[in-house]
């Protein structure tokens, strides 16, 4: 398929009477309630459920082996190759099967707040739901903008056509394919609408590199003195719950990237985890969920329409997405300096990484590069309790290139303006995952308020025997004891065998990386 003929595929689709382009978030919410996709909440804001695909699906994400990926893409079992050919049978599929409905819905925005770099994006929905998700995620054009709006990439989200893999060449009835001939990420078959803003985040991790730009799976904030902090970390280590913090300004909760000019969020709105979300614990999130906001598999009251934000019935990964706007303290547009502090969150499972630690350059980059956490439940399909995992970048599902090259760009931003890095455990504590228990959120909030406030800067410290780790003694508001993971477990001996094991999977991990220089590959944890 050529350049002409692809963009007559989607020209004809898009020409079609049954397009509904971008509508107002009243509109949408109209179109979600009476077609009966969604339901209204006590507070206004929809409810979506997506049936059994609750969370994301790697194993049917493929990206197009062409000319334009081939010798650029880490191949592998996160960047799946798939041929052209299958990827334009499909394509032709989807658009029949979205010409055949009564409506279909368009965005058309940006992924990336800087003006200079952002993407113009359009995403193509069979659901309003979806729709109104992409419009409170992405980032929303003033009238003038609309005007001259030519997308540069398109997002087509078809849930109801399920593929035939014997067929269709994919993996299961779920697809999300990426084609950078064709500009597309064609998904079908699943309707969890993290699929939808993950895969441009995907596409952004490509093209941006290619501008010098380094995309980041991180969550960021600005404080009163205008300092900025970054939040890595994979899903459920805390990025959206500690960047929403009253006493610093919000740029973002997932997604950015940092120019020589700083950083900026590549999205315009939030998809918080809302598993026991509390108004006492999470107040600003507790309070986004308002009108134009989508709940998805939330369980609420029949009657009350109260969300349940207890309730697992349909899965531990329920979300809350909503626009930036409904935290009330933001920058807007959402870009900020260079980062004075970043934060490396994990969640381990284990319980013996220390709750905070202050990172050397070289041990920045040793973590970095590895990426541990435990994924939690949820958030991907097939896990249901916490697994122990190294996620490059802290974001290795949505890196198409190799990790080397982003770990190179924050090596050298880091060097150049002075980033102070933690090492923050949001995970267990007291023991491993069924003994032990998640350390206290306001423990972590007192830590990450510490680094931040530069309280840790210049403080005594213990390392830590087996990971090698400067454990600040003291930090206000967190008592002494639980600074130290071996002094949180009753039986010494299992810590020291978890925390050997731990180790020694750090070093398993890490020999994959053989390019980097020895004062990075040594690091790591101090056990050998
Ligand atoms: N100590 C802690 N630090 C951060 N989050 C915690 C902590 N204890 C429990 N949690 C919960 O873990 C989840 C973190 O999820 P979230 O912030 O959405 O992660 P991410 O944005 O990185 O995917 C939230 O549900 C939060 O309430
Ligand atoms: C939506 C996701 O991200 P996070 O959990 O990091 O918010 C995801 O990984 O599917
Ligand atoms: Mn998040």
């Amino acid at each position: 398929m050529n350049m002409v003929m692809k963009s007559s595929l989607l020209e004809e689709l898009l020409s079609g009477n049954n397009v509904k382009k971008n509508l107002s978030v009243a509109q949408l919410v109209e179109k979600v309630l009476s077609r009966k996709e969604g339901l209204l909440s006590d507070t206004g804001a929809v409810l979506a459920t997506t049936g059994k695909y609750t969370g994301r699906s790697p194993e049917d994400k493929f990206i197009v082996k062409d000319t334009f990926s081939e010798g650029k893409v880490d191949w592998g079992k996160v960047n799946q190759p798939i041929d052209k050919e299958i990827f334009e049978k499909l394509y032709k599929k989807v658009i029949q099967h979205l010409k055949s409905q009564n409506e279909i819905f368009v965005f058309e925005g940006f992924a990336g707040a800087d003006e200079n770099y952002r993407l113009p994006i359009q995403v193509i929905n069979e659901f309003a739901w979806h729709n109104l998700f992409a419009k409170q995620l992405f980032i929303r054009p003033t009238e003038e903008q609309l005007a001259s709006h030519i997308p540069s990439f398109t997002v087509i989200s078809a849930p109801t056509f399920k593929a035939d893999p014997s067929i269709d060449g994919t993996n299961s009835e779920a697809f999300i394919l990426i084609s950078f001939e064709h500009r597309v990420i064609l998904i079908g078959g699943t309707e969890y609408a993290g699929e939808i803003k993950k895969s441009i985040f995907s596409i952004m991790n490509f093209l941006l590199p290619e501008k010098n730009i380094l995309p980041m799976h991180c969550s960021a904030n600005v404080g009163k003195e205008g300092d900025v902090a970054l939040f890595f970390g994979l899903s459920g280590t805390g990025k959206t719950t500690l960047s929403a913090d009253p006493y610093r300004l919000l740029v973002g909760d997932d997604e950015h990237a940092w120019s020589s000019s700083g950083v900026f969020n590549i999205e315009g709105g939030c998809y918080a985890k809302c598993i026991n979300l509390s108004e006492e614990k999470e107040p600003q999130i507790f309070n986004a969920i308002k009108f134009g906001a989508v709940l998805e598999n939330v369980v609420m009251d029949e009657i009350t329409r109260k969300p349940n934000f207890d309730n697992t019935t349909l899965t531990e990964n329920t979300r809350a997405a909503y626009p930036l706007e409904h935290i009330d303290n933001i920058v807007n547009p959402s870009i900020a300096g260079h980062p004075n502090t970043i934060i490396f969150l994990t969640a381990d499972a284990s319980g013996t990484l220390p709750p905070i630690s202050k990172l050397s350059k070289e041990q920045a980059m040793y973590h970095f590069l590895s990426g541990y956490t435990s994924k939690l439940a949820g958030t991907e399909r097939g896990v249901t309790e916490p697994q122990a995992t190294f996620s490059a970048c802290f974001g290795a599902p949505f890196l198409p290139l190799e990790p080397a090259t982003y770990a190179k760009m924050l090596g050298e931003k880091i060097d150049q303006y002075h980033t102070n890095v933690f090492l923050i455990n949001t995970g267990w504590t007291g023991g491993s995952y069924g003994i032990g228990s998640r350390i206290k959120l306001s423990y972590t909030r007192a830590m990450v308020h510490a680094a931040l406030e530069g309280e840790l800067n210049n403080v005594e410290t213990i390392k830590d025997e087996i990971f090698g780790l400067e454990i600040p003694t003291h930090v206000a508001g967190v008592p002494d004891n639980v600074l130290i993971p071996k002094n949180t477990w009753t039986d010494k001996t299992a810590y020291e065998k978890q925390a050997k094991d731990l180790a020694c999977q750090f070093h398993e991990n890490f020999k994959k990386f053989s390019h980097v220089s020895p004062e990075i590959a040594q690091a790591g944890p101090t056990f050998q």
